[in-house]
């Protein structure tokens, strides 16, 4: 498999008034043309290792690493101009809620427009175009009327469609997706994760997906990075998470509620000391 993108000993830091708090502490992993899911608990780095690739950690956050390589080229050594160009270009990120994304006051098809224009010199009869043809992409029905429609008007789903619509734009090699369904109703969620199987399948595309539902990573993801206190304890194909080893991943698994099989009562997640300090495992 290709390797589009390559992690060495990721580290994400942020000062505060105790010391250093590492978010994610050593963490090394690659990324082919495939659908990478990533998940942990709550607080676990899988959203600061998605924002750390795009270097996207708010100040005083520090990113450090021995390399994030795209095509071997490492995003760590660019300027902050080269990176803006790299964001949106190569490598996209949807964010949970479409709401905070999208400018509100401005119509949807602008905001599309917009973000055609920026990536290439086209007229706006071709950006238009290019609009609208996204929106049919990412299966909304009726894309003359939501172009001239506010982001207030959306429902969440369509809301979250139109930012992937926004984000495949320029036609990114990678996208990061993080916790992209989990505002949306299983339905919405359903159509939202065919298209980016599609976009993985017929673009090629390098998928990185967060979530903290494993049923549902399990089921979408190709490959399954497991986060626990900043590091990656275990790696599995996805399709094999039901077989993991490590106590950590077991007790997320047994603290699933299942339909198939109820539980009297759910486990609770146990913790060992240990698993912080053990060192992080290679997701490659
Ligand atoms: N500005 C900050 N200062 C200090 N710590 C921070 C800051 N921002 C995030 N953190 C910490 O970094 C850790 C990792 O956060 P991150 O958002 O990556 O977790 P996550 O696994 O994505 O969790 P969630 O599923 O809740 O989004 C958390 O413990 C969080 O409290």
């Amino acid at each position: 498999m290709s390797t589009l993108l390559d992690v060495e000993n990721l580290w994400v830091r942020f000062p505060t008034r105790n010391g250093i708090f590492d978010a994610v502490r050593g963490v090394s992993f690659s990324l082919g043309r495939e659908r990478l899911g990533i998940v942990g608990e709550s607080g676990s780095g899988k959203s600061m290792t998605g924002r750390a690739i795009l270097r996207l950690i708010r100040h005083p956050g520090i990113v450090e690493a021995d390399h994030i390589n795209l095509h071997g080229e490492n995003l760590l050594a660019k300027s902050e101009r080269e990176m803006r160009n790299v964001r949106g270009e190569q490598i996209s990120m949807v964010m949970q809620d479409p709401k905070f994304s999208l400018n509100p006051v401005m119509t949807i098809g602008n905001q599309l427009i917009e973000a055609h224009r920026l990536h290439s010199k086209s007229t706006k009869a071709e950006a238009y175009a290019k609009a609208l043809e996204m929106l049919e992409a990412v299966s909304i029905r009726d894309p003359e009327r939501v172009m001239t429609a506010y982001p207030h008007e959306m429902s969440g789903g369509m809301g979250q469609r139109i930012m992937i619509a926004m984000m495949l734009i320029p036609n990114p090699e990678i996208l990061i997706a993080d916790e992209p369904t989990s505002a949306l109703d299983v339905s919405v969620q359903g159509q939202v994760l065919s298209i980016m199987d599609r976009l993985v399948k017929e673009r090629g595309m390098g998928l990185i997906f967060i979530s903290h539902d494993l049923n549902l990573v399990s089921q979408f993801c190709d490959r399954v990075l497991i986060m626990y206190a900043g590091r990656i304890v275990e790696v599995c194909d996805a399709n094999r998470l039901h077989e993991a080893q490590h106590p950590y991943t077991k007790g997320l698994l047994g603290s699933l509620p299942r339909f198939d099989a109820p539980r009297p009562r759910l486990e609770v997640l146990q913790r060992d000391p240990a698993w912080r300090d053990a060192p992080s495992v290679e997701g490659r």
